[in-house]
């Protein structure tokens, strides 16, 4: 017999029971029907004869068995199984020679679970739902406020929320409950919550520090407040917020903190998810990646750029720092040591030096005339923003966190800009030659331009293009370059539209800057990915570079001295301390193969993985 059968059978018998069994086969039937029918073209005639087929007949069957169950509630046999059972066991045991029988029955009854049952059994049998509440005082005090009682238990964790003193009436409030603490899980104290006792302790006109010191006491165990709760709690602004610290903070620091231990301290390139901005002073973080579940206060941004005014420890990137100068960098005049062994550089010697590096057209003269420049620039007064600043990294240094965002390149998007930034002779262009080396036809360098005149073997596109100073001025007032300087009386730079024309070939562009240029590569378009080229230790760094040779503003390739060493840890110290916060991946330059090899994965990170990257990226704001 089928199945169908089996269900048609059972609905031609109707007095057979229709049992679980049974009620299983009807609907797996009735499904089967259903997918045979759903398979088949159906007219109507056939529809209307299906009407009387035995399964819908079944299933109709089913549905009014299921309507008599929903209207005769089932009722209880007894409400007092758990009485019954206990008076079973006390008769059973002054039986005086009971049966096996007997015995098994006084064991199963005894046992907790089925006590428990019956007793669950009485309870729904009862309709004894409600908890028993004291009886309502005849005469409640008309002014008597609503309190709560609320009992926390405390492992060792702090509370998870701050308190305040209301000067006027000496009554003490809880400020702000920290998200994911214990208050906040409790779900039962918030924010503005009146506190009146604690472990039975009046509170009203202490000091909050006595009433910390009460909760204190207990280290462990339960925590009992009796509390009258705010009538209008306020609403948690809670959009999800991430932010890229661009200064330090330390709350033991900061005098003004309403609770340094409720602080957390963080570091300039912390990414923080902002958790709680209810408060226009303090807010509440998590530092990503977050491996507490308790948030800690941060300043907002409008109190810490206050702060940060204030100087009072902190001492933000001064964002002045474009280098839009066009001041000529004469001839030495600074004293230095000539050391006769080696050849005094000029800028043919560095253009020649460089072509023996490799005939590669990414590898020309401007990058030692640029950092030649830079260099010396340095040593004189910071150029200030002109009042257009191309990139706005006026406004958008300023603020002590950077909004970002979780931004992954999508296959068909152009490459992000690789720029390798570092102290002049910890090896960035090293670096950046070898990368392209390793595999010219995926990167490439931007070719600059420069209004000096080409030489014989010199093509314009190729090692630069040659232009004319008054088209050069022309491209700084459009503010096409990303960095632009004289050197020599000749004007160099590299053009938006030099790093462009290598994006949209496809490959990765690869280029070095100096810290100044950050705000100008940091941009939508180019969506710069920065490795910072960090020395060694002092030792490490003496021993790789032993037979290694330097460039510096006077002489080619001569060997590294003490000196030179010095001064790249302390150009180090220096970038480290006022740029960390914009380094996406930092590369140690200790062993050159490690280091290439860091550099290939970092650069892969950069184009195929997640990365944090300023919200404005990836959609306008307002600011
Ligand atoms: N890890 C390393 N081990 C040994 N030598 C290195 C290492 N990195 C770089 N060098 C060597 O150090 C010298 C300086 O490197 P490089 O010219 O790349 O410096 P730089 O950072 O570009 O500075 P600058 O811009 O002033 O030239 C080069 O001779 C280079 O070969």
């Amino acid at each position: 017999m089928t199945m169908r059968q089996a269900v048609e059978a059972q609905v031609l018998n109707p007095h057979s029971e229709l049992g679980e069994h049974g009620l299983r086969q009807i609907l797996t039937d009735v499904i089967e029907e259903v997918r045979k029918s759903v398979n088949q073209d159906i007219d109507g005639a056939e529809i209307l004869h299906s009407l009387k087929a035995p399964w819908l007949l079944s299933l109709i069957k089913v549905y009014e068995c299921l309507q008599t169950f929903l209207s005769d509630s089932p009722a209880p046999a007894l409400d007092y199984a758990s009485g019954l059972s206990l008076q079973l066991l006390i008769d059973i045991r002054s039986l005086p020679g009971c049966s096996e029988e007997a015995k098994e029955l006084y064991r199963l009854l005894r046992q907790p679970h089925l006590q428990a049952l019956l007793s669950a059994h009485d309870t729904v049998a009862q309709k004894d739902y409600e908890p028993v509440l004291p009886p309502m005082p005849d005469e409640l005090p008309e002014e008597e406020e609503a309190t709560r009682t609320v009992c926390l238990v405390k492992n060792k964790q702090p509370l998870g929320a701050t308190i305040k003193r209301n000067e006027n009436t000496g009554e003490i409030f809880i400020a702000r409950v920290i998200h994911g603490g214990l208050a906040d899980r409790s779900g039962l104290l918030h924010a503005g919550d009146r506190i009146v006792e604690v472990n039975g302790f009046p509170v009203d006109g202490m000091e909050p520090e006595q009433v910390i010191q009460v909760v204190q006491v207990r280290a462990q165990g339960t925590i009992v407040f009796k509390v009258v709760p705010i009538t209008e709690r306020q609403v948690h602004n809670q959009t999800m917020l991430y932010v890229r610290a661009m200064a330090d903070y330390s709350p033991e620091q900061d005098p003004s903190i309403p609770c340094a231990d409720a602080g957390m301290s963080f570091k300039k390139g912390d990414v923080l998810e902002v958790v709680d901005q209810t408060d226009a002073l303090w807010w509440q973080a998590k530092k990503l990646p977050d491996n507490s579940s308790c948030a800690g206060l941060i300043p907002s941004t409008n109190l810490l750029k206050r702060k940060q005014r204030e100087s009072w420890w902190s001492q933000p990137y001064q964002p002045n720092t474009c280098i839009h100068t066009l001041s000529t960098v004469e001839e030495e005049e600074d004293m230095m040591a000539i050391d006769d062994k080696c050849v005094e550089a000029d800028e043919e010697a560095f253009e020649s030096e460089e072509d023996d590096f490799s005939s590669s057209t990414d590898l020309v003269g401007f990058r030692r005339s640029m950092r030649l420049f830079r260099r010396r620039s340095h040593s004189t007064a910071q150029p200030s923003c002109p009042p257009r600043c191309p990139n706005s990294c006026c406004s958008a240094l300023s603020s002590p966190y950077e909004e970002v965002v979780r931004y992954q390149r999508h296959p068909q998007d152009a490459h992000r800009l690789i720029t390798l930034l570092g102290p002049s002779g910890v090896g960035v262009n090293e670096l950046r030659r070898r990368l392209i080396e390793i595999n010219p036809k995926i990167f490439q360098g931007a070719v600059p331009h420069t209004s000096r005149a080409p030489r014989e073997y010199e093509e314009s596109g190729r090692e630069y293009h040659f232009i004319s100073r008054e088209i050069f001025y022309n491209m700084i007032q459009n503010n096409r370059f990303l960095e632009y300087g004289e050197y020599k009386g000749s004007l160099y730079g590299t053009s938006v539209e030099s790093v462009r024309e290598v994006l949209n070939s496809g490959k990765i562009c690869v280029m070095d800057i100096e810290p100044n240029a950050i705000p100008a590569v940091r941009i939508h378009e180019l969506k710069a990915y920065i490795i910072y080229v960090k020395p060694p230790p002092h030792e490490r760094l003496k021993e790789t570079r032993r037979v290694a040779h330097i460039t510096t503003n006077y002489y080619v390739n001569r060997p590294f001295k003490d000196e030179d060493f010095q001064e790249i840890e302390e150009s180090a110290r220096k970038i480290e301390s006022q740029f960390c916060q914009f380094f996406d991946h930092v590369i140690v330059n200790d062993e050159l193969q490690d280091s290439c090899v860091q550099m290939l994965t970092a650069v892969r990170k950069a184009q195929d993985e997640p990365q944090w990257v300023p919200a404005s990226w990836i959609r306008p704001t307002n600011t």
